[in-house]
């Protein structure tokens, strides 16, 4: 059956259901199970080491589930990774790498061009979009390893947007970027909701995690809460996922282990 014809008899969506991730001997995804409808936004919140990465990674194909498993639109990942478009954190990134932006951000259509044949004025155009959508069209023949850190997340969302993806996976992008691109990146990000592509992306700021998201997925190596923000960012769910950490709380105050100091 082609994607398309099964997008179009079921709802399209990305379910997940108790996936356990283990590198090795030790686990550090642990029997989590949730699914997300098409065009919703959700970010992922948890400590260090908490397996937001890994889970990403395994929404991609990137890492085999020990147990459990992943479909989406049905399918696993992988099956049809042109519709998942997902962007690493930076540090994973080899920045010295020989390549123009406009290089970077038409690899953005290879799932559609197959790594041989000549982009069409079609591919051209969503980069270009990618471009502009990012207010990076200025920097188009720029080698990517000479911009700044904002810059360099700016050209990552630009290739992501250049996939036309169903859903977007962004692992922690505003981690060491300048207030102007995460509020560029926000602004993409709302106007994508009128074409319902789905989001899901992790952050450290519980703050923006609960101003701009309707549902927050709270993680440590286990799925501790999963709601709007009210709901999962609660002080005893976040004191069981972030545990003796100190904690800036989405209304300014901080929270040591078990006591909320305003
Ligand atoms: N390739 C790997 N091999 C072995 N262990 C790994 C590998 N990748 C990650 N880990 C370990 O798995 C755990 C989860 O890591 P992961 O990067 O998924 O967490 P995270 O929530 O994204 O953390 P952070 O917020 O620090 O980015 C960590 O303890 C990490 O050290």
């Amino acid at each position: 059956m082609m994607l398309s014809e099964h997008i179009a008899r079921e709802p399209a969506h990305l379910e997940i259901e108790r996936l356990t991730v283990a590198y090795g001997r030790r686990r550090v995804l642990d029997d989590i199970s949730f699914r997300v409808d098409y065009g919703e936004r959700v970010v992922m919140v948890g400590p260090n080491g908490a397996g937001k990465s890994t889970l990403f990674k395994a929404l991609v194909g990137l890492v085999k589930p020990q147990s459990g498993t992943i479909r989406i639109h049905g399918l696993p990942p992988g099956a049809h990774q042109d519709c998942v478009a997902y962007v690493p954190q930076r540090e994973e990134v080899d920045w010295r790498f020989p390549v123009t932006v406009t290089d970077v951000v038409m690899m953005g259509r290879f799932g559609r061009l197959g790594w041989f044949r000549r982009p069409t004025r079609v591919d051209r155009a969503a980069v270009e979009r990618g471009l502009e959508l990012m207010g990076i069209a200025h920097l188009a023949r720029r080698p990517i390893g000479e911009l700044s850190g904002g810059q360099q997340q700016r050209v990552f969302l630009a290739r992501a947007l250049a996939q036309e993806p169903h859903i977007l996976l962004l692992d922690e992008p505003f981690t060491g970027v300048d207030a102007a691109t995460q509020e560029a990146t926000l602004s993409v990000l709302d106007a994508l909701r009128n074409q319902k592509v789905t989001i899901i992306l992790s952050t450290h700021d519980l703050g923006l995690a609960a101003a701009r998201f309707e549902r927050v997925l709270l993680i440590n190596r286990r799925l501790i809460g999963d709601g709007p923000p009210a709901q999962a960012l609660r002080r005893d769910l976040l004191t069981e996922a972030f545990g003796g950490q100190v904690l800036t709380l989405p209304d300014g105050s901080v929270l040591v282990d078990q006591c909320a100091c305003n």
